[in-house]
């Protein structure tokens, strides 16, 4: 165990899918993995290992917000030995461009979180995707998005769900930033960090510009195709 997942050495498998949601990791490991198997139910933050296409897979929840993803993505490549986590979250379109059920497959996040500002005393580090994740997802998404129209580019990792400055986030998008969520920054840095690998698949949940939403209820059961599309870019041949 962990001290935050309590699965025994070699229970989580070398490749992780990441949902903020728990209850989204449980529905995922229950509609897209044979022989799904809890490892722990440590705070709730259900994580499952299964096989996908006969190769073992694991799907951790993380929480939300870039400390808690951080506690189980150095967790689970201190202590686990993960090589690649795919988070698989929902975003906020910023732009007209993107409608909701659209997919962003992120290249790169910023962020207004103080935490890479600590880490690299003040220097701008830049939080990018794995190349060859982003390419296979890039791939898959020509076959697996459901009818969705997929976007690369960037997000932001934001602290705040509810922004005290949403002007800061308007100049954001004049710089190409499409979509706002709240942890795959800290996950792209933890990855490189570790020598690991990371991409985050989001689905877009609401429309900051329109105001069109999802219930909850569709955020955690109904996100498959970019359930696909990381199974695919971690696993596929
Ligand atoms: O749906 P998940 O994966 O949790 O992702 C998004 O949803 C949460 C906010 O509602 C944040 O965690 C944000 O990043
Ligand atoms: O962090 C998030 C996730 C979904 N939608 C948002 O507006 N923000």
């Amino acid at each position: 165990m962990s001290t935050h997942i309590g699965a025994e050495p070699g229970e989580i498998a070398p490749v992780v899918l990441m949902p903020g949601d728990p209850l989204r990791a449980r529905w995922i490991a229950e509609t897209f993995l044979e022989d799904a198997r809890c490892y722990s139910e440590v705070r709730g933050m259900l994580g499952y290992t299964g096989t996908w296409r006969g190769r073992r897979v694991s799907v951790q929840g993380s929480g939300m917000g870039q400390p808690s993803l951080a506690i189980y993505a150095n967790e689970l490549f201190r202590e686990y030995g993960v090589e690649s986590i795919v988070r698989v979250g929902s975003c906020g379109a910023l732009t007209d461009r993107l409608a909701v059920r659209d997919i962003v497959l992120a290249s790169g996040a910023c962020t207004d979180s103080s935490m890479n500002r600590i880490r690299f005393e003040g220097l701008d580090y830049a939080p990018v995707a794995d190349f060859g994740l982003l390419h296979r997802a890039y791939e898959a998404a020509r076959t697996r998005a459901g009818g969705a129209d997929v976007h690369v580019g960037l997000l932001l990792s934001s602290d705040s769900f509810y922004s005290p400055r949403p002007e800061l986030t308007a100049r954001m998008v004049e710089y190409g930033v499409l979509a706002v969520e709240m942890e795959a920054s800290a996950l792209y840095t933890l990855a490189a960090g570790h020598g690991r690998k990371a991409l985050a698949v989001c689905t877009v949940s609401d429309h900051i510009v329109t105001g069109e939403e999802t219930t909850a209820a569709e955020r955690e059961k109904t996100f498959g195709a970019m359930v696909d599309i990381a199974l695919e870019a971690a696993l596929g041949a």
